[in-house]
């Protein structure tokens, strides 16, 4: 990007030109003293220029004005009101009104003269000399924020680490989406502003990623070579450190208190978020002879060159956990912003909030199809991000983010919401996600939901893809679920057969558990994307250009009907031929493959949901346990499970659990876990007080739960303010399926999902007249 300097012309239009602002080094005040200074120095101002504003505008040109305005009354205000118009009416203020009427100006929160007095900062620039100073101007609302003035470096330098962590921060404290997005969007733009090169390595941290996920490049780094490190960076003994583990509960905080009560002998050259980022690739890509050794030298030297809070986010970057609740979704928001709200000319204020969301539905979606930063990075500083959907397309060898389904209670309520529709059932296999890139040349990259690396946990998948494919097919990518398969028997296998192969280097000839690969959707052949064709069309070249191996590669099994018996028998035949159930999709019509999206045009029809009227299975995080009795001494007795609210960014406590575990899984998790423990809940955790559990654990893994039924509860949390406002959902009777290795925490089920399935059982069961009281 660094040959491309005319290309960020787009942007850059004065910002280039540069400002000669002072700039120091980032000073370790304390960001609550910085943050006075600012206040006091806004407010100086501000009183300054009302004052000057005084003198020439008059009594009634304000009152004119916010009344224009609809300028919110304080009471103040209200008080003053009658004589600023009195004195309207006789034509000349009288001197007592006058200086009521300063008062009203300096005490309410006009926005008349507020933007008077922003514009006059803009000029006169309220500048960050320090990285203190400039967290305070980073929480300013992205309408009211210059991006010039929380810089504390000149324009074209690299942007230095601590602007970033100092932002990270600040985040911590905040809950919300929205707060998060607002601050992250400030930082993108400051760094549009000044050092636009550098754009890359700030987004790429602040997602806490080094690499696009599919590349696969993994840092990799435990806990024990971490506080290694710390004892050669900072001196300190290896128990120390354990022991200070022990109460702060975390390494980062562990790596910060260390830093300061270290003396510094010399001041070492300030961290750059663009050197940060390119150790950390170096790290994860030195392999081979004494590479451990010069990974922790690399980490070393971070750490001796870090300063404030930066060890904190080295060491959390490094251990790939930046634990302050920010969601990549956020990410991927707050560049949309700083997109739009860097664009020269500016975007008029009118249209400003229809761009944003606009902005951040493109983002979304070229995410979806090209989750790299790089290309998305580059092509808005180019082009803007209105030209995203026309640069960043689908790519064969790049994996897609899977189209997902909504959960659905029977063939009836299927039939009600496809009326009209031409649509198609398909058998439900219960095995895991595998999108099958076949480049050019045939290299196959197989991927997993979470547009991970698979192809080396499925090398028989590999030497089966020539074979089934026909004269013709060259490249293509195929959706599919692969399931363990016996083909003596000719029968699909349970899940649980599947999820005891080998994840990564599985070599053919030890394959001991055979699998076959269900495909059901074609989104890419011979050099044409199919992400917008119908399903019929895509489904039809699907049979044209493969065919069947039995037991190896099959199509997965589809009826197109719209008569309820017929699906209801459909339904039953999968079952009996040890599926899940079915997955309906709309065929002819709003049938295109929407990438990464929960689509209303796939519903998921499982069995149990209409036995057991407990609805879809949930995916929920273990974030606190309760110590074992009797004969569960040792391990732990139950676990406090939570959804993910989406919108908060927090985890939401839903139950206890204590059903479902057979003895080994209970030690498998109780062992796993404990080394999780954290002295005090995440900042993010929400829980009923009373909960009383007696320990808690970070947020690392997702379980799979089925519930007898849903129900408000004045104890959990989980979708708060969506169905009660004050009360959350909680789940009654839980039983542990399976823990599901293919979901991070983010991705368990949201809050938002909880309370439609809430809705949706009380749908149901008024239908079906066997209404649960307690839900009432
Ligand atoms: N014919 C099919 N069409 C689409 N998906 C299928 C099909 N057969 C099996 N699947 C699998 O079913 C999954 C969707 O249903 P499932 O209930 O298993 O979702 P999940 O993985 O638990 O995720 P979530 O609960 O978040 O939707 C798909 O992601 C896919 O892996
Ligand atoms: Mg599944
Ligand atoms: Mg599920």
């Amino acid at each position: 990007m660094a040959g491309k300097k005319s290309a960020f012309e787009f942007m850059m239009g004065n910002a280039r030109k540069g400002s000669s602002k002072e700039k120091g080094c980032p000073s370790a005040s304390l960001a609550e003293k910085a943050k006075e200074v600012i206040k006091e120095s806004v407010k100086e101002t501000i009183k300054e220029e009302a004052d000057e504003k005084m003198e020439d505008i008059s009594v009634m040109d304000i009152d004119v004005k916010m009344e224009d305005k609809k300028v919110i009354t304080s009471s103040t205000t209200d008080s003053v009101a009658p004589s600023t118009k009195e004195a309207k009416r006789k034509g000349r203020p009288p001197a007592s009104s006058v200086a009521k009427a300063k008062q009203v100006v300096k005490e309410s929160e006009t926005a008349t003269i507020k933007e008077e007095v922003d514009a006059k900062m803009e000029e006169k620039k309220v500048v960050a000399s320090t990285a203190a100073e400039a967290v305070v101007l980073l929480t300013k609302k992205e309408t009211d924020f210059d991006p010039e003035a929380a810089a504390f470096w000149k324009p074209g330098q690299p942007v230095p680490f601590l602007f970033l962590a100092s932002a990270l921060d600040i985040i911590s404290d905040e809950s919300g989406r929205l707060a998060m997005t607002n601050i992250l969007c400030n930082v993108f733009r400051t760094v549009i502003a000044t050092t636009p090169k550098d754009l890359l390595a700030v987004v790429t941290l602040s997602a806490n990623r080094i690499a696009p996920a599919h590349e696969g490049v993994e840092l990799g780094i435990g806990d024990a070579a971490i506080v290694r490190v710390l004892t050669e960076a900072y001196g300190r003994k290896a128990d120390q450190i354990k022991a200070q583990m022990k109460t702060l509960g975390d390494l980062g905080l562990v790596a910060k208190a260390s830093r300061t009560s270290q003396r510094t002998m010399f001041k070492s050259q300030p961290l750059t978020c663009a050197k940060v980022l390119d150790t950390f690739r170096e790290i994860a890509k030195d392999s081979g002879n004494q590479s451990q050794d010069r990974k922790r030298g690399r980490m070393k030297a971070l750490l001796v060159a870090a300063t404030e809070c930066e060890p904190l986010y080295l060491v959390r970057l490094l251990q790939s956990k930046l634990r302050i609740g920010l969601a990549e979704k956020t990410v991927l928001a707050a560049l949309a912003h700083a997109a739009v709200l860097s664009e020269v000319p500016r975007v008029p204020a009118n249209q400003l909030t229809a761009r944003l969301e606009e902005a951040e539905e493109i983002m979304k979606e070229t995410y979806s199809v090209l989750p790299i930063y790089e290309k998305i990075i580059s092509a808005i500083l180019e082009h803007g991000i209105r030209k995203l959907p026309e640069v960043c397309n689908f790519t064969l060898g790049i994996p897609v983010g899977p189209m997902l389904a909504k959960p659905t209670t029977g063939v009836s309520e299927v039939l009600n919401k496809f009326q009209d529709m031409e649509f198609s059932c398909e058998y439900k296999y219960d095995g895991e996600r595998a999108q099958v890139h076949y480049l050019q040349g045939g290299t196959i990259e197989i991927y997993s939901r979470n547009a991970e690396h698979n192809t080396g946990k499925f090398p028989d998948i590999v030497a089966a893809m020539p074979r089934c494919m026909k004269t013709g097919t060259e490249t293509y990518v195929l959706d599919c679920e692969v399931v363990a398969y016996d083909r003596e028997k000719n029968k699909i296998l349970p899940f649980q057969v599947l999820s005891t192969r080998a994840r990564k280097g599985v070599v053919l000839s030890d394959i001991k558990i055979q699998v076959c690969l269900f495909a059901f959707d074609l989104l890419y052949l011979n050099g044409r994307p199919l992400l917008k064709e119908q399903l019929n069309v895509r489904r039809e070249l699907l049979y044209s250009s493969f065919q069947e191996i039995p037991g190896e590669f099959q199509f997965a099994t589809a009826k197109n009907s719209n008569d309820l018996e017929e699906i209801q028998k459909f339904l039953e035949d999968a079952i009996n031929d040890s599926c899940e159930g079915l997955i309906v999709k709309t065929l002819s019509k709003d049938a295109t493959y929407e990438p990464a999206k929960r689509s209303n045009n796939w519903l998921k029809l499982k069995k149990d949901y209409m036995n057991t009227g407990g609805g879809d299975s949930l995916d929920l995080v273990p974030i606190g346990a309760f110590y074992g009795r009797g004969k569960r001494v040792g391990v732990y007795g139950a676990f406090l499970l939570a959804c993910y609210d989406e919108d908060r960014e927090e985890f939401q406590s839903i139950c206890k659990i204590g059903t479902g575990f057979t003895e080994a899984v209970l030690e498998e998790r109780s062992v796993t876990l404990k080394n999780h423990v954290i002295p005090q809940p995440r900042s993010y955790y929400r829980y009923g007080e009373t909960i009383g559990v007696d320990v808690w654990f970070e947020d690392v893994e997702v379980w799979e739960v089925k519930a007898a039924d849903l129900s408000i509860s004045p104890v959990h949390r989980a979708a708060v303010g969506l169905v009660d406002p004050n009360k959350g959902i909680s789940l009654r009777f839980p039983r542990l399926m399976r823990l599901r290795e293919d979901k991070t925490p983010v991705e368990a089920t949201s809050a938002q999902q909880v309370a439609e399935m809430y809705r949706a059982q009380k749908i149901n069961h008024g239908h079906g007249g066997d209404a649960d009281d307690d839900d009432d």
